[in-house]
């Protein structure tokens, strides 16, 4: 007998879009096919939903320990559950202290069961300072180890300089652990944020000055030759232009083990944007032109894009409010939009729902190890999220479950709304409600994770 029956809704495949019952026992599915026999214990009417697997997040950050006044794991985790999201992956820094070793780990991982809506995983990260650290990291089970190729924004989690960085790269392919990288300059960053703030510079477009493509460019360019040489696993975080993804692509079809991640703001949004709505849509790398935006979406539909993450990166109101742009918060609050951004900009570029789940859902899950998430098919989690495709409806404040109500998709027309979300079976998010406490488990990466297939649009 079933645990659950979700009955009739148009499920969303890896290769098309079928209407189907799910069978659930023991918060797995173990049963996808049409007008599925009984009996079970509950049953749930998915007629006019789609059933898509729930959204996998490997780039967020929570903050917490430390700065649960930026985000803390209970408000993230309900956003995410409340935009369609059953797995985030936490990024090491942000949080104090910063997830360096195996103390620390332990403290966040602690946190997170305690507190999280959703199941989670944890990113360790490589800075010069833990370079002794990264095999107890790895023992612990991170997913991978994250570094900045330029300042991180925060004194604690320092940037490894090229050798540094070498060596880190090493010892991440002897642990059989991918390298995740935040790919600009410093060099050129700091070197042009110099000048023009020397010269009076203080407003958006001078911030956008002082990161321009040739940064992003030039760093992912060094990050693909240490890789290739190395033999590391690379994961290219939040790329926002398309050269740097061409550059990726190039290096992949030479052999290079590398994965490429953009966000959904650099999808939505320009830097004209960032000008008119400010602080609340400062990120590094920054936004960039149209143009941009069209090429990384020509990307997305060919494949050379293989994962989405919110990069959720919050901060307290009071670090988004200064005069001077250099000194505002860089990092955008995202976790909850994510699912909504895609099937509302995604289907307007024709990217189909497939590829939509392939790049929230079954890619991330299947680059870092994470087994049994990500997918619809059986012997997975039955981790899930019906969506009434249909619905329009304009993102308020009164939507978000974040810790601060700010988002720069305020106000905006999402076609797409998510109506629950199930995690191993169970609904932990309905209709604007949160029906059970916090349950999340944490996932180890299994040894094994494949380098993420092709996408074939
Ligand atoms: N520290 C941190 O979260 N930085 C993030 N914010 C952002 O805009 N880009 C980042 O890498
Ligand atoms: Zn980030």
């Amino acid at each position: 007998m079933y645990d659950l029956l979700i009955r009739g809704g148009n499920v969303v495949g890896e290769e098309g879009v079928t209407v189907a019952d799910l069978g659930v026992e023991d918060g797995r599915i173990v049963e996808v096919a049409p007008e599925l026999g009984g009996p079970a214990r509950e049953e749930l009417d998915a007629r006019g939903l789609h059933v898509f697997p729930g959204v996998v997040d490997v780039h967020v950050h929570f903050n917490e320990p430390g700065r649960t006044d930026w985000e803390g794991i209970a408000t993230g985790s309900r956003a995410l559950v409340a935009g369609g999201g059953t797995v985030f992956a936490d990024m090491p820094l942000n949080s104090t202290p910063p997830v360096l070793d195996r103390e620390t780990f332990e403290a966040k991982r602690q946190a997170a069961e305690r507190e999280s809506y959703t199941d989670f995983a944890l990113w360790g990260g490589l800075t010069p300072r833990n370079m002794d650290r990264l095999g107890e990291l790895a023992e612990a089970g991170v997913i991978g180890f994250k570094a900045f190729m330029s300042h991180s924004g925060l004194a604690e989690f320092e940037s490894p300089d090229d050798y540094t960085l070498y060596e880190g790269m090493c010892q991440a392919r002897d642990l059989g652990r991918i390298v995740a990288l935040h790919a600009e300059s410093d060099s050129l960053t700091s070197g042009l944020a110099a000048r023009i703030r020397a010269e009076g510079g203080r407003g958006v477009r001078d911030y956008l000055r002082s990161r321009p493509a040739i940064a992003e460019v030039e760093a992912v360019t060094r990050a693909l030759l240490l890789a290739g040489e190395t033999g590391a696993r690379l994961h290219l975080v939040h790329l926002s232009t398309g050269r740097a993804v061409a550059l990726a692509m190039e290096a992949r079809s030479r052999g290079v083990d590398v994965s490429v991640e953009t966000c959904p703001h650099y999808l939505c949004f320009t830097g004209e944007d960032m000008e008119r709505l400010g602080a609340v849509l400062k990120c590094a790398p920054p936004l960039r032109d149209r143009a941009e935006v069209d090429a990384l979406w020509e990307a997305v539909r060919a494949g050379s894009i293989h994962t989405i993450g919110s990069d959720h990166s919050p901060s307290a109101p009071g670090l988004k409010e200064r005069d001077d742009f250099f000194e505002v918060w860089g990092g955008i609050g995202g976790v909850q939009s994510t699912l909504a951004a895609l099937l509302t900009e995604g289907r307007t570029r024709g990217v189909t729902l497939p590829h939509i789940a392939r790049l929230l859902a079954r890619a991330p899950a299947e680059r870092f190890g994470l087994t049994g998430k990500g997918t619809l098919e059986p012997g997975a989690d039955a981790d899930l999220v019906l969506v009434d495709l249909e619905a329009e409806w304009v993102h308020t404040r009164g939507d978000l479950h974040t810790r601060w109500k700010y988002s720069p998709y305020l106000g905006r027309t999402f076609r797409g709304r998510v109506r629950r979300t199930l995690l191993r079976g169970q609904t932990v998010y309905l209709d604007g409600t949160f029906p059970h406490p916090p349950q999340g488990r944490f996932l180890a990466p299994s040894p094994a994770a494949p380098v993420p297939q092709e996408v074939t649009p």
